[in-house]
């Protein structure tokens, strides 16, 4: 079989496992239907001039199999003060999810309502009815707009998208939440739009990096208007890509993409096109091992912290994890120890740093002071000691003492000599910190990290 063969056999294996169903679809589409119809009858209820619009993954059908939230936006006119648009938008969204299963309120730029409808999750999210960018006024207005480009470019190519999301979640690269700093779904369209095709998208991985700046929508071409700032490029300098928003010249949709998530993109681009398979979009759940033997191993030691956190959600508190996890290892090493590399995540309600160490403890000189020397005492500690040296009539020693380095941290914590994260910081304190052990739950963690399967870039 060649090549190419190859790689269509695999990608139409992969397409049977995330192409929604006919039944899915159907689903779906009735869920929409009637969500509309609620949102509406609400609406008409409360007396309000608003439009509700589904946009995401649902709305552009580029959704994959199983996974179907549903991202149901309510837009107010443009003249709709700020203010009254999140007390309105809030209102409705509970009047609304009044109607459905279940609700909690979320927060994010603004308070928007989480409800569940039939085993599905459903976002209500109060937003303006934009027409162009320049109208939007908060973070989430742009999506309607989104929806839009890519209904009216994706051309039929909603399956080379769901190829490219998956790829992206198998290689570990999807999501653009902060903690993540992957691809977004988004993202993954222009790349479709802009390159033809999934296979085209990660046959131009080089290209692409070193083209750098994606215009979909020729922004650059265009006469500047006043308000049209476009991206700065300077600013945006050491990031792996700069991907103009098609429909608000001011953004880079890919500002969040890291180099090592694009690095990660870019050496399974390569992996794929030489050796196809099925792997890549469904890794096999991942290797395990004793992590006290990758400490033997490695000849390294490992301290770990735990801790409770409150109800900190992941995208509050891993940012704050990883502040914390860079303030360690700069304190360390001004110590005498040398952080190899840190781990973070929260496992069974409690967060955890790991810091993987050269050293369980440091050796000091300290001076010792002693008695006079003509004395009986005198002689003792000059036979004890090694080097011993008189200022005045009292006897000096060197005195080595051993420190570990869970005295150390407990000390630097002590003097607030490390750089917390600000909303962690006294559960920090409070953490219970092992060395060369983990509990029980963290044990695969601990591995993952030692080992560096959670970012290894080669099967082996
Ligand atoms: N970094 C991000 C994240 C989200 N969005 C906007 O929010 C919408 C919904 O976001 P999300 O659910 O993350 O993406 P989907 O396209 O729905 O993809 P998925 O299948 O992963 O849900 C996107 O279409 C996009 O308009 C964005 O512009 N930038
Ligand atoms: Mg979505």
């Amino acid at each position: 079989m060649s090549l190419d063969d190859a790689i269509e056999t695999v990608l139409q294996k992969v397409l049977r496992r995330i192409r929604p169903t006919e039944e899915e679809r159907a689903f779906v589409e009735g869920l929409m239907r009637e969500l509309e119809e609620i949102a509406r009858e609400t609406i008409e209820d409360l007396g309000l001039d608003v439009k509700p619009y589904f946009v995401g993954s649902l709305a552009k059908d580029t959704y994959l199999a199983g996974d179907h939230d549903v991202d149901l936006f309510l837009a107010f006119p443009l003249d709709t003060p700020l203010e009254e648009l999140r007390e309105e938008g809030l209102r409705l969204g509970k009047a609304i999810a009044e109607r459905l299963d279940s609700h909690e309120v979320a927060y994010a730029e603004h308070p928007y309502v989480r409800a569940t409808y039939r085993g599905v999750k459903v976002d209500l999210v109060p937003c303006y009815d934009v027409e162009s960018w320049r109208d939007v006024r908060t973070a989430v207005d742009r999506s309607i707009l989104h929806t839009k480009w890519v209904n009216e470019h994706l051309n039929g190519r909603n399956d080379d998208v769901r190829l490219l999301k998956r790829f992206l979640k198998g290689i570990n690269a999807y999501g653009s939440e902060v903690y993540v700093r992957g691809f977004s779904g988004y993202l993954a369209e222009i790349l479709v739009i802009k390159y033809g095709s999934f296979l085209k998208v990660l046959e131009n991985s080089d290209f692409i990096l070193r083209q750098k700046v994606i215009d979909p929508a020729g922004w650059l071409r265009r006469e500047p208007e006043p308000a049209m700032k476009t991206v700065k490029r300077e600013t945006e300098e050491d990031k792996p890509l700069i991907v103009i928003d098609p429909v608000d010249p001011r953004r880079n949709v890919a500002a969040n993409l890291s180099w090592e998530k694009y690095g990660r993109f870019y050496f399974k681009a390569h992996q794929f096109l030489e050796n196809p398979s099925e792997e890549f979009f469904f890794p096999e759940t991942r290797k395990s091992g004793s992590y006290l033997a990758e400490l033997r191993r490695k000849g390294t030691h490992l301290v770990t912290l735990v801790f409770k956190v409150q109800e900190l959600v992941d995208d509050l508190l891993l940012p704050q994890l990883e502040r914390s996890a860079r303030g360690f290892e700069r304190a360390l090493s001004r110590e005498g120890f040398n952080v190899l590399g840190w781990n973070v995540g929260r496992s069974s309600g409690k967060a955890f740093i790991m810091l993987e160490v050269d050293r369980r403890e440091r050796e000091r000189v300290k001076i010792k002071p002693g008695p006079e020397f003509f004395t009986e005492r005198g002689w003792d500690f000059y036979r004890k000691n090694g080097k011993v040296w008189l200022i005045g009539k009292r006897l000096y020693a060197e005195k080595r003492v051993k420190e570990s380095i869970l005295e150390v941290i407990e000390e630097l914590l002590k003097k607030n000599a490390v750089a917390l994260g600000k909303g962690i910081r006294e559960n920090v304190k409070r953490a219970e910190i092992v060395l060369d052990y983990v509990p029980k739950e963290l044990e695969d963690e601990a591995y993952l990290f030692l080992a560096r399967e959670k970012w290894s870039l080669k099967e082996q």
